[in-house]
């Protein structure tokens, strides 16, 4: 017989904090549990469109593409990407397979939660208990294999899922290999001084998560927060979304400025840990999903770092610009000491980190 939500609740011997307390599709008005309070530019802030208030696009294939990116991390910390050889039937079937996992019934779903130390899974975002009052939103990460997850959720047919998902990783790695590169020329910064700067120890796989996350329709979008504001941890971050509006950008004097999906084109976010090895040059930028009431809103987030025990230090020729020395800003810190200190102090690490 099928279990009910309330019977995962009652059998479940994990600490249930990570799970989502709510069956999305049963409700039909907002619970006291996900009403948010009204703060600052919430719940949409502004949207402005037109290209003062818009994010930079970027073309990958562009000669300047380095001097581009710079430019846009600078100014805006994100940008979209175009050209950048993702091919679209392979982002359709990562969203199709995303939409038939979330489309599942609730209880089904518990059958793949995410362990509370993280991993592969199911459950809400790592940043809600920061907060008192739950998202409109529901996450999947991948870290690694989704197989031992999917196996749960589909026994006689979790290949599709898996096939699909490694495909995507797979081409999104190599593409944030690419988005390095330019990333360090516009830096200035030569491979081997990266490797040296951001000393790494041993030859461990690049620290990598793909995040699927999903907005339902939101019956009180307007009191309701999709993905509360935050920086994501790592170097930077590639995001595909639906053709469904939500991903918003603070913009310092301006306020909340909404990135619309552009068909065919990635959102590239600057992290912490590219705050840090560009000595603040290309902020990490503070961003929010916000939800609607009539579509049900997909995003996938490949999040890009070095390995976990390597060593980030403010880049030195950022350090010293000509003659003038700039002083480091930010102290060394390990990939994996910065993930613990973001679990502990989410947006207070980077600046736990100052010098
Ligand atoms: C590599 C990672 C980045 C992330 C934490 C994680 O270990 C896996 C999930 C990621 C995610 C996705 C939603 C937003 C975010 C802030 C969160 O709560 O979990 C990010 C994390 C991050 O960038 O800090
Ligand atoms: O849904 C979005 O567009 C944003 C997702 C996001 O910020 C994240 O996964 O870190
Ligand atoms: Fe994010």
């Amino acid at each position: 017989m099928a279990s009910t939500l309330s019977q995962v609740f009652r059998d479940n011997p994990l600490p249930l904090n990570h799970i989502i307390p709510l069956d999305f599709t049963s409700v039909h008005s907002l619970p006291e549990s996900h009403v948010w309070p009204a703060f600052d530019g919430f719940p949409f802030g502004t949207t402005y469109p037109g290209e003062k208030f818009s994010i930079p696009i970027i073309d990958l294939m562009d000669p300047n593409a380095a001097q581009l990116v710079g430019h846009a991390c600078e100014k805006w910390g994100a940008f979209q990407l175009t050209s950048h050889g993702l091919p679209s039937i392979l982002t359709d079937d990562v969203e199709s397979q995303t939409r038939r996992l979330f489309a599942l019934p609730a209880h089904e779903k518990m059958k793949a939660l995410r362990l509370p130390s993280g991993g592969t899974g199911y459950g809400q975002a790592r940043i809600s208990p920061f907060y008192p009052k739950f998202m409109w939103h529901e996450g999947f990460t991948i870290m690694g294999s989704a197989v031992d997850h999917a196996r749960k959720l589909w026994p006689d047919d979790y290949k599709g899922f898996c096939d699909v998902m490694e495909d995507y990783q797979k081409k999104m790695k190599e593409l944030a290999e690419s988005l390095l590169h330019i990333f360090l020329e516009s830096l200035d910064i030569s491979k081997e001084e990266y490797r040296s700067t951001t000393i790494q120890r041993g030859h461990k796989a690049c620290n990598t998560a793909l995040q699927l996350n999903s907005y339902p329709p939101c019956p009180d979008p307007n009191r309701a927060m999709g993905l509360a504001p935050h920086t994501d941890s790592l170097l930077f971050t590639i995001v595909h979304q639906s053709h469904t509006s939500g991903l918003q950008i603070l913009r310092d004097g301006v306020g909340w400025i909404t990135v619309f999906p552009l068909e065919g084109a990635l959102v590239v976010n600057v992290g912490d840990l590219l705050h840090i090895l560009s000595n603040g040059r290309y902020p990490s930028v503070l961003h929010r999903a916000v939800v609607n009431q009539a579509e049900h809103r997909i995003s996938l987030a490949y999040f890009y770092g070095p390995p976990a025990d390597s060593l980030i230090s403010p880049l030195c020729n950022l350090v010293s610009s000509g003659q003038q020395v700039v002083a480091p800003r930010y102290r060394s810190v390990s990939v994996k000491e910065y993930v613990d200190l973001k679990e502990k102090h989410k947006e207070k690490a980077l600046s736990l980190l100052r010098l």
